[in-house]
């Protein structure tokens, strides 16, 4: 099963195993210094999870039902000793609120397609503490994209709403089998708090709608025309100010004068 992986990888779960060892070693020593369990979405082949069983308990969800029989095999000394429990199926299937009933840091090569989706839900999770995350480049820098940069948007004030976001690693696609498309970063979020506020993240997509537009035009499809430009005056919000330019502190200033 290991030999040939570009023929085993399915397309449709985002199958692209990590080859290279030195990335491996890399994000075990990124690993968060925590006595929390590790779990794990999608350990495919068992390439990473061979070594996160050597340091943690870890849990570890696998969708394809080929790869979870090959991984029951492969580790089936781990899953008799509890160092790793495995479980089968989606894990979107599984998360409820919590996707593990104790603290746990996620840390994962995850399946790009639905990667942001599982990020957010990890950051919403009060179990999930930290989050260690191969994903695309693209969202890795939307998520630790800073103020004033390029790609901040609404999911870097997600991210610093809860803790702090860094990219640790760019990984090029030769780093994988099947190669994928695009360029992969490691990213880091400690978490401080939990994501719980839907109402503020609907709020952040209706003012980065058109990011080159202004904040005040994108607000006013959505909000009272009085109550925003009174919120402006209060906060000393130019009228022109663009959405990138304002800082997390300052998204949730405008939304709690205006909700
Ligand atoms: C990018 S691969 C990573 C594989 C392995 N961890 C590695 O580093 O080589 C993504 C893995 O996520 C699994 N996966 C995809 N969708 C999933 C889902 N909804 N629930 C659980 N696992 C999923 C895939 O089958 C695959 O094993």
């Amino acid at each position: 099963m290991q030999k040939d992986r570009a023929a085993i990888a399915k397309k449709k779960f985002g199958q692209n195993f990590l080859k290279d060892e030195a990335v491996l070693a890399q994000i075990i020593q990124s690993m968060p210094d925590t006595p929390h369990r590790i779990a794990e979405i999608g350990p495919g082949l068992g390439d990473l999870t061979k070594y996160l069983v050597d340091v943690k308990s870890v849990t570890a969800f696998e969708v394809d039902t080929d790869l979870c029989k090959h991984l029951t095999h492969q580790f089936a000394d781990a899953i008799a000793t509890n160092a790793l429990t495995l479980r089968c199926g989606d894990v979107l299937e599984h998360w409820k609120s919590e996707l593990l009933d104790e603290p746990y840091d996620l840390v994962a090569n995850l399946p790009y397609y639905i990667a942001t989706n599982i990020i957010l839900k990890a950051l919403a999770d009060p179990a999930c503490r930290n989050l260690l995350v191969m994903i695309q480049r693209e969202v890795a820098e939307k998520f630790s994209a800073a103020p004033g940069e390029r790609a901040f948007g609404a999911l870097s004030v997600i991210a610093q709403s809860v803790g702090e976001a860094e990219i640790v690693l760019h990984v090029p696609p030769t780093a994988f089998e099947p190669a994928p498309k695009v360029d992969s970063c490691v990213l880091l979020i400690s978490k401080r708090t939990n994501r719980n506020d839907e109402g503020f993240e609907d709020f952040l997509r209706t003012a980065f709608t058109q990011p080159r537009k202004t904040l005040h035009k994108n607000l006013s499809s959505r909000y009272d025309g009085t109550v925003l430009s009174q919120a402006f005056e209060t906060l000393e919000l130019e009228r022109s100010i663009r959405p990138h330019q304002l800082d997390t502190s300052d998204f949730h200033r405008l939304y709690t004068l205006i909700k």
